[in-house]
C-alpha cells in the first residue's frame, strides 16, 4: 500500500460523495424540470381557456348585433323570436332589449322583469362606453349559478343585451383541469369570479402551488390556473422514477471511474513522484573493502526514502513498485542527481569506486547512456570509477544492444559488475557474451560459510569461475570473522558487509573514510561470528 495512503485513507469518502452526486443532481433536475413542465401545461390551459371565453363573448356581441334587426320593435311582436333565437343557440339563458336602465323585452319573461340591475342582482357598471360585458353572480331566475351579461346601448337610450350561463365555462374549465386538479377562476370586467377546480392547499415541503394569469387581448377577460403543490410533487415523482434509474447507473459509474483515480492518485509511481519532488529520498552509502590494498576502495549508492513522519520505505519494497509502476527511471536519474550532490564534498582518492544499482528497465531506455555520461561529468574532477551493478535479469533482453552501450560506458572508464550473482536463474552463457568487470557474489551463498577449511561447493566454484574468466569479485552481505577470512583466504578482493562497514549517510560517510577508509580491517582470530563494530 502506498504511504500516503496508509495515512489519510479517506478515498471511500470521496466514492460515496461521487455516488451521491448523480442523485442529488437528479433530484434537482427533475424538481426544476417537473416544475417547468407543469407550468407549460399551466400556460396552455389558461390559453385554452381563454380562447373558449373570446369564443363565448364572439357568440354573445354576434347575438347582440343580430338583435339590431327587432330596434323599435313592440316586444309582443317580437318575444317569440327572442325565445327561439335565446334557446337554438348555445349558451344562452335569456337575450333581450333594453330601454334606459329597463328591461324591455326578455326571451326569458317577455315584457315584465323591471331594471336591469335586478336582473343582475347587481347595479350596472358605469363604464361610459356603449359595449360592456361583466361576469356576475347570478340572475334574477337562477341567483345561485354565475353568468355573464354582454350589454350593447344606444344613442336613443335603447339597447340589447344577452345573458352567456356560467355553467358552459365552469364546465369547459372543470374538463380541462380536473385530472390534473388545477384550480382555475375566470373574470369578465373585474366582475363576479367563476371558478372551478379544488380551493387552495397548503404546500408540501418547499414545493408551493403555482399560479398564472392571462388576459385576452380581445376582451376584458382574465383567467388564472393554479397548479397545487401536490400536483407539482406527483409530477416531480413521475420525473424522478423515469430519472432515477438513470441516476443509478450513473452513480455507479462515477464511483467506479472515482475509485479508479483515487487508486491511480495514490499508487506508488505517484507518491514516489511526489516524494521526489519532495526531497523525500537521500542516498546511503556502504563501504567495500579491497582485501589486496587493505583499505576501503569504494562503496555503493543505495537509495532510502524517508516520509515526513521519519518512517523509513523498505528500498527492496520501494525499488520493486517503481520498476512494476515505470518510475524506475525517473528515479534513478534523480539518485545520480543526489549521489552528485553529495560527492562534490567527497575527499576519496582517485580510482575510488562508486557504485549504484541500474534496473534492467533504465539499462534498455534510450537516455541509459547520457545518464550515466551526465552523472560522470559532474563528478568528472574527483577522478572516481563508476560500477554501474547489473542484475543477471537485466542482460536477457536486447542483449547486442545493451552490450553496446556497456561497451561504449566501459570506454569511458566504468566498470559494470553483475549484482546478487547466482540468483537470477539465468544461463551463464552471458558471462562470455558481455562486457563485465567484476561479479558480486550473493550474501545467501557467503551465509553458507561454516568454517575455514569446511567447502562451501557452490560459493567456491563460484569463485573459481570468477578466476578462470578473470573478473574481480565481490563478497556481499559478510557479517563475521569467519565469512571475511574464508573469502580472503580464497582470494575474494573486495568485501562488503556490515562486518566491514553498515550503509550509512553522507555526513557520517565522510566521518567515516576520515577515520577508517585508509586503515585495514584487524580480523579477529576467534573467528566468531560477531558483527564488527565501527
Ligand atoms: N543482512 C545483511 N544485509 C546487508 C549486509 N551488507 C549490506 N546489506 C544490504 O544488502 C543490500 C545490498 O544491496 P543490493 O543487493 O543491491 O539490494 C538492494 C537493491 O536491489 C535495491 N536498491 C537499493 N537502493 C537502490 C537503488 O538506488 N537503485 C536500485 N535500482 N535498487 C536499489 O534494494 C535492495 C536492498 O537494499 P538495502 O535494503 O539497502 O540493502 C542493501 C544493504 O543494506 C549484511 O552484511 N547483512
Amino acid at each position: 500500500m502506498p504511504p500516503q495512503k496508509r495515512h489519510r485513507d479517506f478515498g471511500w469518502l470521496f466514492i460515496v460523495c461521487a455516488g451521491l452526486l448523480p442523485l442529488v443532481l437528479g433530484i434537482l433536475c427533475t424538481a426544476i424540470e417537473a416544475r417547468h413542465t407543469v407550468n407549460q401545461q399551466q400556460v396552455s390551459t389558461a390559453n385554452t381557456l381563454l380562447s373558449q371565453a373570446e369564443k363565448m363573448s364572439d357568440s354573445a356581441w354576434n347575438m347582440i348585433t343580430t338583435l339590431r334587426q327587432y330596434h323599435h320593435r313592440a316586444c309582443a311582436d317580437i318575444e317569440e323570436n327572442l325565445q327561439r333565437a335565446g334557446t337554438l343557440n348555445a349558451y344562452f339563458r335569456s337575450i333581450g332589449m333594453l330601454q334606459g336602465d329597463h328591461i324591455s323585452c326578455s326571451s326569458a319573461y317577455g315584457l315584465n322583469h323591471g331594471a336591469l340591475a335586478e336582473m343582475m342582482l347587481q347595479p350596472p357598471p358605469v363604464t361610459g362606453k356603449a359595449w360592456w360585458s361583466l361576469s356576475i353572480r347570478g340572475t334574477l331566475g337562477v341567483p345561485d349559478r354565475p353568468a355573464v351579461i354582454f350589454v350593447r346601448q344606444l344613442p336613443d337610450s335603447s339597447g340589447f343585451w344577452a345573458v352567456i350561463d356560467g355553467q358552459y365555462l365552469m364546465d369547459f374549465m372543470h374538463a380541462i383541469g380536473e385530472s390534473r386538479g388545477y384550480q382555475m377562476t375566470l373574470q369578465f370586467n373585474g366582475g363576479a369570479i367563476i371558478s372551478s377546480g379544488p380551493d387552495e392547499q397548503p404546500g408540501q415541503l418547499y414545493l408551493k402551488s403555482a399560479q398564472y394569469r392571462a388576459e385576452s387581448s380581445r376582451y376584458p377577460i382574465s383567467v388564472n390556473v393554479t397548479v397545487p403543490a401536490t400536483e407539482l410533487v406527483k409530477a416531480w415523482r413521475q420525473a424522478l422514477f423515469i430519472f432515477l434509474p438513470m441516476a443509478a447507473i450513473f452513480s455507479i459509474l462515477l464511483m467506479v471511474l472515482t475509485a479508479n483515480w483515487l487508486r491511480r492518485r495514490l499508487s506508488w509511481a505517484d507518491e514516489i513522484r511526489r516524494a521526489m519532488r519532495n526531497r523525500q529520498f537521500s542516498v546511503h552509502y556502504q563501504p567495500v573493502y579491497s582485501t589486496d590494498i587493505e583499505r576501503c576502495k569504494g562503496a555503493e549508492a543505495l537509495m532510502r526514502w524517508q516520509l515526513p513522519n521519519g518512517e523509513m520505505i523498505r528500498p527492496d519494497i520501494f525499488i520493486s513498485h517503481a520498476e512494476s509502476e515505470g518510475v524506475i527511471v525517473p528515479l534513478t536519474q534523480h539518485l545520480l542527481d543526489l549521489m552528485a550532490e553529495d560527492i562534490q564534498s567527497w575527499q576519496v582518492e582517485p580510482d575510488f569506486h562508486i557504485g549504484f544499482n541500474v534496473a534492467a528497465e533504465h539499462l534498455q531506455h534510450p537516455d541509459f547512456v547520457q545518464d550515466v555520461m551526465r552523472f560522470a561529468r559532474r563528478i568528472k574532477d574527483k577522478q572516481m570509477t563508476i560500477t554501474l551493478e547489473l542484475t543477471e535479469r537485466s542482460l536477457i533482453e536486447d542483449g547486442e544492444m545493451v552490450a553496446r552501450k556497456l561497451r561504449h560506458l566501459q570506454s569511458h572508464g566504468m566498470k559494470v559488475a553483475i549484482d546478487d550473482f547466482g540468483t537470477g536463474h539465468c544461463a551463464l552463457s552471458y558471462l562470455m557474451t558481455f562486457p563485465l568487470d567484476y561479479l558480486k557474489i550473493d550474501r545467501g551463498f557467503i551465509n553458507a560459510v561454516e568454517g575455514l577449511e569446511t567447502e562451501t561447493p557452490v560459493l567456491d566454484a563460484i569463485i573459481n569461475l570468477c578466476h578462470k574468466l578473470e573478473l574481480d569479485v565481490l563478497g556481499e552481505g559478510v557479517e563475521t570473522s569467519l565469512q571475511f577470512a574464508y573469502l580472503r583466504q580464497r582470494g575474494v578482493g573486495l568485501i562488503q558487509g556490515y562486518y566491514y562497514a553498515r550503509p550509512m549517510d553522507n555526513d557520517r560517510l565522510r566521518a567515516w573514510l576520515n577515520e577508517h577508509g585508509r586503515k585495514p580491517l584487524l580480523v579477529e582470530e576467534s573467528h566468531e561470528p560477531e558483527l564488527h563494530h565501527s
